[in-house]
């Protein structure tokens, strides 16, 4: 039987054997809901680097667009910041977004070794769900967290997939059962839970409110991003 893993920190996954997995990173608030969301609107495709060093070099240069943050807020160079609002006006179609952000795409720097890495969020449960159940492979979810700590909607998303793929996986440590369980508890009233979060809390101190109801919308998009060498684009059928 297939199985299923959960790590719930970037800080862990060199406790994991990446090789031969899919991989399914997570950063509900805010950047992967971002990236499926500019893909979604036809954003060409999304460099995700792990240091404004790497970002940098982007700004100013024709087709580029550079996005993101440190601690929730958008640096000044930088064209946008993590809001997944942004892109729905379809203004950046066409562009390659360069995107750094605290967590979410240091966990996708940190999972380039496994056999294939996609990108989940509420906003594309369904769609991730669906390729999850049609995978062969082990799968291990990767949670963004926070700064090397474990967070609750990483959390909450991963204990939704792992739930509904129930039956299909063997769990190979107690981490999907953890976060399953966690999840049932919460499903009921999903975004009064996450509402109690350490990482709401912070947005809300930034000005940042009407990204949290986006971020929580399940299934919006049946869009999969993909990592294909350095870049996430499409997955395609
Ligand atoms: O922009 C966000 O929501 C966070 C910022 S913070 O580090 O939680 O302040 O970044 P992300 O990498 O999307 O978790």
């Amino acid at each position: 039987m297939r199985k299923i893993d959960v790590c719930l920190s970037p800080e862990l996954v060199g406790s994991f054997d990446l090789s031969g997995k899919l991989v399914v990173v997570v950063d509900i608030l805010r950047a992967t809901t971002c990236m499926v969301t500019a893909l979604a609107h036809d954003v060409a495709q999304i460099l995700p680097v792990a240091t404004l060093e790497e970002c940098q070099p982007y700004c100013q240069r024709d087709g580029f667009v550079t996005a993101g943050e440190r601690n929730g807020i958008q640096l000044a160079w930088m064209d946008l910041g993590n809001s997944p609002l942004a892109y729905t006006s379809g203004d950046y179609a066409g562009k390659t977004v360069v995107m750094s952000t605290t967590n979410g795409t240091l966990a996708l720097d940190r999972s380039r070794a496994a056999d294939q890495v996609i990108v989940g969020a509420f906003v594309n449960l369904k769609a991730v769900t669906e390729y999850v159940k049609a995978q062969s492979r082990d799968v291990l979810i990767v949670c963004a967290g926070w700064k090397g700590m474990v967070n609750l909607e990483d959390s909450l998303f991963a204990g939704a997939l792992v739930d509904r793929v129930e039956g299909e996986f063997q769990h190979e440590t107690d981490a999907p059962l953890v976060v399953q369980l966690m999840y049932r508890q919460a499903a009921a009233d999903l975004s009064g839970t996450v509402y109690r979060s350490a990482h709401v809390r912070r947005l809300h101190n930034l000005g940042i409110k009407d990204d949290i109801d986006f971020c929580l919308t399940p299934s919006l998009f049946s869009l999969i991003p993909v990592l294909q060498g350095a870049a996430l684009v499409p997955l395609s059928d």
